[in-house]
């Protein structure tokens, strides 16, 4: 499978509201992401970003707006074939091993037809851990299977929430090398933060949440 690429507006959103208990917890938001960029998402503790993203994989129901993918509607099949989201808890199976998990995911959501599962392995830093099972890796060794399962999704738009956290230096410059080949892709990225680490070194546009009440 190639990345889809059909329009270089990738994501538009219009007047997207997500409450709680009928509290606002963002918007009403209007922002667009367009292939080659990444939308960095910033905010305080609590101010949504976390949900903001869940709410656009299309895992939380939003209260109001419209979500649109290449001009269309964000349906759950064409979210399905442009988004990968990173979340933060890995989504791995502890008691598969790192091959086993990315196969399984590959199977789930596709695999990009220029990668391979083990030349992933090795962009992330994981060779030499295809045995390894899940639950006996590390929290960065976790993260950077995430990032591998990432590198061989087909989506072109990246949901990264706080792709940086229990990263060491070098990973961090992992995800930073990541996203800029992604963008150089056709793709795009949305990357939450609040402030506390690197920005990826790319084309980035600003989108602050408030901090919630
Ligand atoms: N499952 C939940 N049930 C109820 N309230 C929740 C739930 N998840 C998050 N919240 C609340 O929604 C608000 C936004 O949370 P969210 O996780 O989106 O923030 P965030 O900006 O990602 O925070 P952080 O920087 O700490 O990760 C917070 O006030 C939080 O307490």
């Amino acid at each position: 499978m190639s990345r889809p690429v059909s329009s270089s507006t990738l994501l538009e959103v219009h007047n997207l509201g997500f409450s709680r208990n009928e509290l606002p917890v963002f918007g009403p938001l209007d922002f667009s992401v367009s292939a080659g960029e990444a939308l960095l998402v910033q905010g305080d503790n609590g101010s949504g970003k976390t949900t903001l993203l869940r709410v656009l994989a299309g895992l939380l129901r939003a209260d109001s707006g419209e979500i649109a993918i290449g001009g269309q509607p964000a349906e759950p099949l064409r979210r399905a074939r442009a988004i990968a989201y990173l979340g933060h808890l890995p989504g791995l199976k502890a008691d598969l091993s790192v091959l086993e998990n990315l196969h399984h995911l590959c199977g789930l959501h596709g695999q990009r037809d220029t990668q391979s599962i083990e030349s992933a392995l090795a962009v992330v830093g994981l060779s030499g851990y295809e045995d390894a099972l899940a639950r006996q890796l590390s929290a960065g060794q976790k993260k950077r299977l995430s990032l591998a399962r990432l590198w061989l999704s087909p989506a072109p738009l990246w949901l990264m929430d706080e792709p940086y956290a229990n990263l060491d230096l070098e990973g961090i410059e992992l995800v930073n090398r990541m996203v800029r080949a992604h963008l150089d892709d056709g793709g795009a990225s949305l990357v939450t933060t609040h402030g506390a680490y690197a920005a990826p070194p790319v084309r980035t546009r600003l989108l602050e949440l408030g901090k919630a009440a």
